[in-house]
């Protein structure tokens, strides 16, 4: 009987189960979205209950609608939105409060507090990261502070504390793992990524109890055995874990030094594998573990842009311009050109390089004669642009000089997009064959670890283009239209 892999990817808008096969095809995906909660301008939360229920229904679909046993699955990898903080009871297993998400700015008071006291240089050497409320660390220190009752739980070592990955393998396993891996763990600004442990001088800070925190392991290793009572009727071993960007690098085969990737889901983030040595920004990047495999760390240097895909969301749902996204290609291809319009997306502040939690979104160029479509074509373009800042500043801090791009999330099937971001960049983007690769990147490692696929370069050999986009654009008229973001960009962060 056929034996598969699933990779359960858990995104910020929804939730799949993916089965691959050894060929490192897609054999079969289910896909659920779930509610998102917005308590207050800037905040964004969810709960860890209905993230667990869109799991378990994505689990069950795919196995139904596939027609495959609970038996011929080898086993699990998983892989999650990044940051998103969940405390919960570990007897009773309820959260405390919803889960922070990753682009709530509900702790910037804290952040503004620890770098007004000046410990900014002390996080970035401990852990990679710069002071923003996108990390783990003062989302945990928020539901401390504001949850009635919970300090003193926690401080009774009743309470547990986990990103994504932590809070389904815990439901996975029935309470029995309470783990994360490296790339989870130096997202949350708790974690020392040299000495790879959790810093007891950060927790002080944040006032933080370390019994909250989870065992940090490899990225490729079984974690615990699936509860057979649950739902697959059989033990099923949970072998891999990374957050969604790094096991997008990972399925992306970006395993050399100097091989970059982009996810554009509902941020886009940049990813460069700088090998075991951990390379420091001076502009605005982040230093992160992109895995544990093999015995050995692996860093990346990362760009963060929080609003990519949720910005043609916003086109669909917010401004009803649209019924799909992906409708936003053909609207775009009607003008030529947005005439002069800028749409700067920092609905929640901008993160990389300008880190600034303050600014909000922009529109600039308006005129009598702005269409929709420009409107669109001009969302679609701040994208790019974005990347664009990124690419830009990851040369400067690694001295590589990036010759292709390879890309992946949902809206890389925009081949307006990719066209556009190829030119702005003046580099060529290759678009594999699946762009599912958050999720292959996670069943890989999963399957790594139960011998479904027997070394990284037999991984390496599955990778293929489905389309590479050539830049087009002549010099001037690229570095005119970059000019007009940038001055963009600069205007809105002067409006607050
Ligand atoms: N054809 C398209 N053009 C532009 N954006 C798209 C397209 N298809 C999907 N998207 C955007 O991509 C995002 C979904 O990508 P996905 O990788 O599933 O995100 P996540 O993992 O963050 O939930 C959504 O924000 C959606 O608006
Ligand atoms: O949901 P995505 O794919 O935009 O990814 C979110 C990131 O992990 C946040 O750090």
């Amino acid at each position: 009987m056929e034996q598969y892999m699933m990779a359960l990817d858990q995104g910020t808008t929804s939730s799949r189960a993916i089965l691959f096969d050894r060929d490192g095809k897609m054999v079969h995906a289910a896909q659920k979205e779930f509610p998102q909660y917005f308590p207050q301008p800037g905040w964004v939360e969810q709960n860890a209950n209905e993230i667990w229920g869109s799991i378990l229904a994505v689990i069950a679909t795919c196995l139904s609608e596939a027609g495959v046993k609970t038996d011929q699955i080898a086993g699990i990898g998983i892989t999650n939105q990044r940051e998103t903080t969940v405390v919960w009871d570990k007897e009773t297993g309820e959260p405390v409060y919803h889960a922070i998400v990753w682009q709530s700015r509900q702790t910037a008071d804290i952040c503004e507090q620890l770098a007004s006291a000046g410990y900014d240089s002390l996080i970035r050497e401990k852990t990679g990261l710069l002071i923003d409320p996108y990390f783990s660390g003062t989302k945990i220190r928020w539901i401390l502070d504001h949850v009635e009752g919970v300090r003193a739980r926690a401080e009774r070592g009743e309470l547990l504390f986990g990103t994504i990955d932590t809070w389904l393998i815990w439901k996975l396993s029935g309470g029995k793992a309470h783990v994360t891996d490296y790339s989870n763990a130096s997202r949350t600004m708790l974690y020392n990524i040299h000495e790879l442990k959790w810093d007891e001088e950060l927790l002080e800070l944040l006032d933080i109890p370390a019994c909250m925190l989870p065992e940090v392991r490899p990225s490729s290793e079984i974690y615990a055995l699936t509860a057979a009572y649950h739902f697959f009727g059989r033990e099923v071993p949970i072998a891999g874990a990374a957050g969604d960007q790094q096991a997008a690098l990972f399925g992306q085969t970006c395993f050399k030094e100097g091989m970059v990737k982009i996810t554009y889901g509902t941020g886009s983030f940049m990813l460069m594998h700088t090998g075991e040595r951990p390379v420091k920004s001076e502009h605005g990047l982040i230093t992160t573990i992109a895995w544990g495999v093999n015995g050995k760390v692996e860093y990346a240097l990362e760009g963060s842009v929080f609003v990519a895909g949720s910005a043609v969301q916003w086109l669909r749902d917010g401004l009803r311009m649209f019924r799909e996204s992906k409708d936003s290609e053909q609207y775009a291809r009607r003008v030529d050109s947005t005439e002069g319009v800028y749409v700067v997306p920092a609905f929640v502040g901008l993160g990389s390089p300008y880190w600034n939690s303050e600014v909000r979104g922009a529109v600039f160029g308006l005129t009598r004669g702005t269409t929709k479509e420009h409107f669109v074509r001009a969302t679609l373009e701040s994208l790019a642009y974005q990347t664009r800042d990124v690419l830009a500043v990851m040369e400067e801090d690694t001295g590589y000089k990036i010759e292709t791009l390879r890309v992946d999330g949902g809206a890389v099937s925009n081949s307006f997009l990719m066209e556009f971001q190829s030119d702005i960049l003046n580099v060529p983007v290759e678009r594999p064959v699946i762009i599912e690769t958050t999720a292959l990147g996670a069943a890989y490692l999963g399957g790594l670890a139960v011998g479904f696929w027997k070394s990284q370069d037999e991984i390496c050999s599955k990778w293929s283009l489905e389309q590479r986009f050539d830049p087009a654009m002549e010099d001037e008229v690229r570095e005119r239209l970059y000019g007009g973001w940038k001055k963009a960009v600069h205007a809105a962060m002067a409006f607050q």
